[in-house]
């Protein structure tokens, strides 16, 4: 095999340029048997293998640096870095991250993970190579979709002033994680078809000039219009007119092609951008005909390209995607918003269903949530569906367009908690913190699949900015018959009793009743309370419960800054309560990939884990 002649880096060099295609063809065997194994971002990798190989002919790696926008699709690069093995464990716990990881290779030149950063990167590269006076090469990797992104132009904008060597390569597969949406991918293809519009003008003035009365005049008149028709057909220029080379289009699985481009493209003294066309999911049958549902794939069947297993449980996104449709049919004023998540948020069927009051935005979650705002100053009532570590991005949109005017805007925030694989850059484990020090903002989390559809329903009727945050993965579907209506600011006594007093955020009412049942099981008096609201905290009833519990553990799925157990604390000390406070939270650090239970064991707030240190308080108490 020729992979196996790949062991490290610049070994790809020694390869026979007549065996190309058949590495490529290995390359995208090996990537689809690891894949269907492990999981991960299959798609965008199969696209992009030639990519990466003529970029790692024309760059010499590490001296070079390649950054990869969102680092979805460098798993080719890390195949031709001498992490062959390290696919046994893709985005497993301790193993292979599934993006690139500086601390995993002298390779991998920045960490990336959400969009759009690449460009900004690679800038801030170039500066640093000029300013110490070294000659390497700089490559920002960039998709059609990430381009979508606001800072993708705030970097082009810095970029088109560049005076020496900046390479931009803008990776088009005519697809983000759905269809590719907005102007932006309007006018990629366009310059995609230029090709077949030279075609059809050059036919069109031939025929014209044929033509004997009005022929002539009419070839003069599309002749003066042609300046007009350039804007939007003479590729690149866009980004000609900004300052920076275009170059392209150039087919991206056409290995030589790019190489020549490339090394071309390393002497222009300026930022060039080379626009690649590629093909999603190319060389499998299934993610060519499926890209969305290969973007990130689940373990499949190779054979056949279906997941290896079904899920029996309906999601939190189901049950969230179902109660939008109802909301929608209730309610005319009712509109939804994603920033490049159609699918993820489950909104494909609100959109199907009310294609005038969807809205998909592309990678713009900051615009996403000031456009919401708009729409709430306009008598509407906007839910915006996005993923808790990617709201991070529009924290300035939440506070100073949406919060200071009081809008009444729903913001459904999908992935709070730990989500697994992905790792670092997606944990959902900060929104807590980051939403609740906003004023005006309120926080509800549902304990399960019946109070998010609940609380979806009190939200939307709500006259002010409210957060619902719900986790990755199955809808918990116990304790279905608690289902008190929800009360603005009041939690939910699951069971009352004495001694401890087990107060639970969302996802860990489950956890609790659990710890519970283990508590009990050993002789402990145990209560249980369901938060449901994370701000205002529901401070009666921590008041009341002081006099019968020696006890308080508060329980959340987010760091231990600013979540819910310090509110808790802050207030405890303020009404000197002067009972004991146990906060179950995630310890104030970035969680790395790996399965979700394996990550709550490391971290301590599973199930046993909780148990113990209960125990361990409790004894100190007595
Ligand atoms: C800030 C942010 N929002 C959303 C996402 C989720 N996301 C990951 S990849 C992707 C699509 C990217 O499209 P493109 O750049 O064209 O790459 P392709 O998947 O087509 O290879 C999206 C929306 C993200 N990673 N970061
Ligand atoms: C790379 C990226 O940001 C997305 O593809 C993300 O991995 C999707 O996560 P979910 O699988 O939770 O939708
Ligand atoms: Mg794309």
């Amino acid at each position: 095999m020729l992979l196996d002649n790949i062991q490290k880096v610049n070994d790809i060099k020694n390869i026979d340029e007549k065996d190309y295609p058949a590495l490529a063809g290995e390359i995208r065997e090996f990537l689809i048997e690891k894949i269907s194994v492990t999981g991960g971002h299959l798609g965008s990798n199969l696209g992009a293998v030639e990519l990466t190989m003529a970029l790692h002919l024309a760059l010499k790696l590490p001296d070079d640096k390649i950054i990869w926008d969102v680092g979805h699709q460098s798993y080719t690069h890390k195949l031709l870095t001498g992490r062959r093995d390290g696919f046994e464990t893709l985005r497993k716990y301790g193993g292979m991250s599934g993006f690139p990881k500086r601390k995993e290779s002298n390779c991998d030149s920045f960490d990336t993970g959400h969009s759009s950063t690449s460009i900004s990167a690679g800038l801030g590269l170039v500066k640093a190579r000029d300013l110490n006076g070294e000659k390497h090469t700089v490559v920002s990797v960039i998709g059609d979709g990430s381009l979508t992104g606001g800072m993708a132009y705030e970097a082009l904008n810095n970029a088109a002033r560049q005076e020496t060597n900046f390479m931009i390569i803008l990776n088009d597969n005519n697809m983000s994680i759905s269809e590719n949406v907005g102007g932006v991918s309007k006018y990629l293809n366009n310059i995609r078809t230029a090709g077949s519009y030279l075609d059809l003008r050059d036919g069109v003035y031939n025929t014209l000039k044929d033509m004997p009365k009005y022929g002539e005049q009419m070839v003069k008149f599309i002749r003066r219009a042609k300046n007009s028709f350039k804007q939007l057909v003479i590729p690149g220029m866009f980004f000609e007119d900004m300052g920076i080379t275009y170059l392209g289009p150039v087919d991206g699985h056409n290995i030589g092609q790019m190489v020549r481009v490339f090394q071309e493209a390393k002497k222009i003294k300026k930022s060039v951008l080379i626009h690649v066309i590629t093909e999603k999911g190319k060389g499998y049958k299934p993610a060519e005909r499926h890209p969305a549902r290969f973007h990130g794939a689940e373990p499949f069947d190779v054979e056949t390209g279906l997941p290896l297993r079904s899920r029996t449980k309906a999601n939190y996104t189901d049950i969230f995607s179902t109660v939008m449709t109802k909301l929608g049919q209730r309610d005319e004023k009712v509109v939804a918003i994603t920033a490049a998540m159609p699918d993820g948020t489950g909104l494909k069927r609100f959109k199907n269903m009310y294609p005038d009051r969807f809205f998909d935005v592309g990678i713009a979650e900051a615009h996403a949530v000031t456009f919401a705002a708009g729409l709430a100053a306009g008598g509407l009532k906007p839910i915006v569906a996005i993923y808790s570590s990617f709201l991070q991005r529009a924290y300035d949109q939440v506070l100073h367009d949406v919060c200071i005017q009081n809008l009444p805007v729903v913001f459904a925030i999908d992935r709070a908690g730990l989500v697994g694989s992905d790792g670092e850059t997606h944990q959902g484990i900060f929104d807590l913190s980051y939403l609740s020090s906003i004023p005006n903002m309120h926080i509800m989390a549902p304990k399960n699949k019946w109070e998010l559809s609940d609380m979806m329903k009190f939200a939307v009727d709500f006259e002010a900015p409210i957060a619902l945050r719900y986790p990755r993965g199955e809808a918990y579907d116990g304790l279905k018959e608690y289902r008190a209506p929800i009360v603005y600011g009041k939690g939910e006594y699951i069971y009352e009793e004495e001694d401890i007093c087990l107060l639970a955020v969302g996802s860990m009412v489950k956890v609790a009743e659990q710890v519970r049942k283990e508590l009990k099981e050993k002789g402990y008096s145990c209560s249980l309370v369901n938060a449901r609201f994370v701000k205002p905290i529901d401070e009666e009833l921590i008041e009341e419960a002081a006099t019968g519990h020696k006890l308080f553990v508060t329980l959340e799925e987010n760091v231990a800054s600013g979540g819910f157990g310090e509110k808790v604390r802050e207030f405890m000390d303020r009404k000197e309560i002067g009972k004991t406070l146990l906060t179950v939270t995630i310890p104030d650090e970035y969680v790395e990939h790996g399965n979700v239970d394996l990550l709550r064991q490391e971290i301590g707030i599973d199930e046993d884990s909780v148990v113990k240190r209960i125990i361990t308080e409790y004894a100190v108490l007595k």
